[in-house]
């Protein structure tokens, strides 16, 4: 996969003279600046920078046409194969798809952005489950320690949660999933077969996914996701809560690096030479606030929901 550094003004000779820029304003030796980190180590350490906090200006909008970042937004033809019902409304808080609209990047074919297409009302009830997605039998970051709860696991721990793996459990350690799996949330295999089947990307015969929790100061490194038995099937990741800067790069921590948001409610589908990139989550950056009718959810929740930010990556790791 090649990119045209031109079409997509973010070349990373721009990139390093704005990193080089950064670099110096907080006093950074020329020395230091060619440490030989990667063009990606780089910016994942730009946008993790705190105090001062980074120049955002440079990452993209998926929701705003950006001609010289070669950003386009199509409006996604429905296919009366794909009838819009109920379970897409009720049970997977969809907006109809005749709303949905899908942001893809020149010389990222592949990458697919489809910037809030979970309705309003359904981002706190999202959120809500993926704390019962932290209950047992699942197994999360805490279940080793012995200190993961069997109920109200974000009153009991919410701060030091960090994943969940649901379905085929993905085993950290190896980097590999077993053969075995668990029973699989149907909202989460029906959400990413009904996106795959819309944005035409072919089946995804979902049985594994991920969530990732990020209190305010978390931050996801640089990664592939690789372990899936077939690479061919793509990866689609909804976000909720607040926002974060999302870094793609390429199938070497040395490619160009584009940096996105990701607000509540987006999905961003990895598929066919955008499905092996690098990509990270260097900060998350609170622009909501989250209040939900009366009494529907608890203080913990909306608190949780107006600081911090949720991601479900679901996948098909087995045949
Ligand atoms: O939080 C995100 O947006 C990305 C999560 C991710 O890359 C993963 O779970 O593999
Ligand atoms: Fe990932």
């Amino acid at each position: 996969m090649k990119r045209s550094m031109e079409a997509t003004g973010s070349s990373s000779s721009n990139q390093e003279k704005r990193l080089k820029e950064d670099l110096k304003q907080v006093g950074y030796n020329s020395d230091e600046e060619q440490s030989g980190k990667t063009v990606f180590k780089r910016m994942f350490k730009f946008y993790k920078k705190r105090a001062p906090p980074p120049d955002f200006s440079d990452v993209i909008d998926p929701s705003i046409v950006n001609e010289a970042r070669g950003i386009q937004i199509q409006s996604l033809a429905t296919n009366e194969k794909f009838l819009f019902n109920e379970t897409h409304r009720d049970m997977l808080g969809l907006k109809d798809p005749s709303d949905w609209k899908v942001t893809t990047i020149k010389g990222r074919e592949g990458l697919y952005i489809l910037p809030g297409i979970v309705r309003e009302d359904a981002h706190l009830k999202w959120l809500d489950r993926t704390f019962k997605y932290a209950e047992p039998p699942n197994v999360t970051n805490l279940t080793a320690h012995g200190t993961s709860p069997t109920s109200d696991v974000l009153k009991a721990v919410g701060k030091n949660l960090r994943w969940t793996t649901l379905g085929v459990d993905y085993n950290w350690v190896t980097k590999e999933y077993p053969f075995e799996k668990r029973q699989f949330p149907t909202e989460l295999s029906r959400l990413a077969e009904f996106v795959c089947a819309i944005v035409g990307v072919g089946e995804l015969k979902a049985d594994a996914a991920i969530v990732n929790y990020y209190p305010p100061k978390s931050t996801l490194s640089p990664h592939q996701d690789r372990s899936e038995r077939d690479l061919t099937r793509a990866l689609v990741s909804v976000s909720f809560g607040q926002s974060a800067v999302y870094l793609t790069g390429g199938n070497s921590l040395d490619e160009p690096v584009d940096a996105l948001w990701l607000h509540s409610g987006d999905v961003l589908v990895m598929h066919a030479d955008q499905r092996l990139v690098y990509h990270a989550v260097p900060c998350i950056v609170s622009t909501r606030k989250f209040t939900g009718p009366d009494g529907a959810y608890s203080k913990e929740l909306l608190d949780y929901a107006s600081t911090s930010r949720v991601n479900i990556t679901i996948r098909q790791v087995n045949e």
